[in-house]
């Protein structure tokens, strides 16, 4: 049996990813090991090539795949990405959004040192929703949720509604 649900945790970049796995893991009533998965690919070197003009890893799906299946099988994990259609359906027990109004978000992104271009790009994949559209063509319905992500009160009630979505995920598990 898995040790715990598997979520994959994403949105456009800035949009609190990082912040939420970090809270998240803290918090949960069971251990779960975060796994940033840009960090991931860059430190295993799981990349075929890095485009200058974009500033982005073409990806090695591949490996990274093969890399991460026995850990979503053993479970008790989360998935920081700003994509999630790469990973297979059977993985995820929960796929949560994260959503920033997008001004909010040009000012995480300016802060953080983005070139412009990049910035714009993030910036209107927000706006259309992107994101939520993959994660919605990837994923059963129900195991999809979409959360705001603008202020410290919206931070901790999502963790306070994902510690609790665990707790039950858990029940459910011990009456199966
Ligand atoms: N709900 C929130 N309220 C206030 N600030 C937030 C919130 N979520 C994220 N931030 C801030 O936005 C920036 C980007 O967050 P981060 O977690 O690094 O995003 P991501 O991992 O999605 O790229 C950080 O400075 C973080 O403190």
């Amino acid at each position: 049996m898995a040790k715990g649900p598997v979520i994959v945790l994403t949105g456009t970049p800035g949009t609190g990813k990082s912040t939420h796995a970090e809270l998240l893991v803290n918090e949960s009533p069971i251990p779960l090991r975060n796994i940033n998965v840009s960090e991931w690919v860059k430190e295993r070197g799981l990349y075929e090539n890095y485009d200058e003009e974009w500033q982005t890893y073409t990806i090695d799906e591949d490996r990274l795949l093969d890399e991460l299946e026995p850990l979503a099988a053993e479970g008790g994990l989360i998935l920081d990405w700003h994509t999630c259609e790469v990973f297979p359906e059977r993985w995820a027990d929960l796929v949560v959004v994260l959503r920033c109004d997008h001004s909010k978000l040009w000012d995480r992104l300016e802060k953080r040192g983005y070139s412009l271009k990049k910035i714009q790009e993030n910036n209107e994949a927000e706006i259309m929703q992107v994101v939520l559209e993959e994660a919605r063509s990837s994923y059963p319905p129900q195991i999809v949720i979409e959360l705001q992500s603008e202020t410290t009160e919206d931070l901790e009630s999502n963790i306070a509604r994902l510690v609790e979505w665990i707790k039950l995920w858990l029940q459910n598990q011990g009456s199966s």
